[in-house]
């Protein structure tokens, strides 16, 4: 039987058609217009054409996009003075700061200076402590798509065996507490994993998130499992394929996403969504 797919790029439009009607109102009743900073540092081609992908979905939706492109020899000091203006600037409720950043520039020290209240991709360490106590603001866009994703479907995640493969901050661990938080029973696995296939065939849900092209294949794969690929791999052809073998996997799992059109469409449609909710926030009305 062949998997049932899992349409993240259909599901995304709908929430973003949600998201503009939200916008109208908000206009309409407090005369507050959601807006995101956006911040590319440096010409790498991906980054320029994700930012590109976040300013049309946010002009289709109403949002505001103050959009900030610098070149790969700005200062660390001088996006700090950046980030510090956009904290600062009451047109704007949420910032994106696109990753990768230039190698001169400390990551970490970049997203801890981004206002906990206008973190829409819920990176700073407070959001973060907040995901952990089961309290969250702002959650990160690619996990928060992901659970969006599976909760489409129907099928309940409380009391489901699900298993996470891959642990960075941004999407694995998150993803992982999201699940804990909605009472699966959670296994994360990384580079060290003993057995990793046999961990995974556990999975009643399997999400995945390493960064290796085709990595999943169906031995994997437990029968009729839930399999949400994150991965985002371009071929030397250009193509983009996940890490999820998808041909094989669909004919075995119940339910599958692609890539493209699974997660990658989620995740802008969450920062929207982030940003709109901030915006709510400042509002006075969440
Ligand atoms: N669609 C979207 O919106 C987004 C897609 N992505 C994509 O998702 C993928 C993961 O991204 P990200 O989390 O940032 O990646 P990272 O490189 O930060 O993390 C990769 C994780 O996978 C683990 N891992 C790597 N190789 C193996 C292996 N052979 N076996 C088991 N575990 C392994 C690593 O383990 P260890 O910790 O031990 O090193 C690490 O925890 C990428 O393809 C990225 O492009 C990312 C963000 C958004
Ligand atoms: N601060 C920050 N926040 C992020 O959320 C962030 C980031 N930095 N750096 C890079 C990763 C990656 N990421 C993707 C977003 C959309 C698609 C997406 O829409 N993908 C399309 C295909 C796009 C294509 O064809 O190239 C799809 O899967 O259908 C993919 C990947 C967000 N990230």
């Amino acid at each position: 039987m062949a998997a049932q797919i899992i349409d993240g790029k259909a599901l995304a439009q709908q929430i973003r058609e949600r998201i503009a009607k939200d916008v109208v109102d908000l206009v309409a009743q407090k005369g507050v217009r959601p807006g995101l900073a956006a911040i590319l540092v440096g010409d790498d081609p991906a980054s320029h054409i994700y930012v590109r992908n976040k300013q049309k979905a946010c002009d289709a939706a109403g949002i505001y996009v103050d959009e900030n492109k610098l070149p790969a020899s700005t200062t660390q000091a001088e996006l700090l003075r950046l980030i510090e203006k956009v904290n600062a600037d009451p047109k704007i409720h949420g910032i994106l700061v696109q990753l990768p950043l230039p190698k001169h520039i400390d990551s970490k020290v970049i997203l801890d200076s981004v206002s906990p209240l206008k973190d829409a991709d819920g990176f700073h360490p407070y959001n973060f402590g907040r995901l952990v106590e089961g309290n969250p603001i702002f959650e990160a866009c690619t996990p928060k798509g992901v659970i969006k994703m599976i909760e489409s479907t129907g099928v309940t995640i409380e009391g489901k065996r699900a298993v996470v493969l891959g642990r960075s901050n941004i999407v694995g661990k998150p993803a992982a507490l999201m699940l804990l938080h909605r009472h699966a029973t959670v296994t994360i696995c990384h580079s060290k994993t003993k057995d990793l296939p046999a961990v995974c065939r556990e999975a009643e849900i399997l999400v995945v998130a390493i960064g290796k092209a085709k990595f999943v294949t169906a031995d994997m794969v437990r029968e009729g499992a839930m399999v949400i690929d994150v991965g985002t791999n371009r071929t030397a052809e250009g193509k983009v394929v996940g890490d999820v073998d998808y041909e094989p996997v669909s004919r075995k799992a119940g339910w599958i996403s692609p890539v493209p059109g699974g997660v990658g469409p989620m995740t802008i449609a969450m920062l929207l969504d982030n940003t709109l909710e901030s915006a709510k926030r400042a509002a006075g009305l969440a």
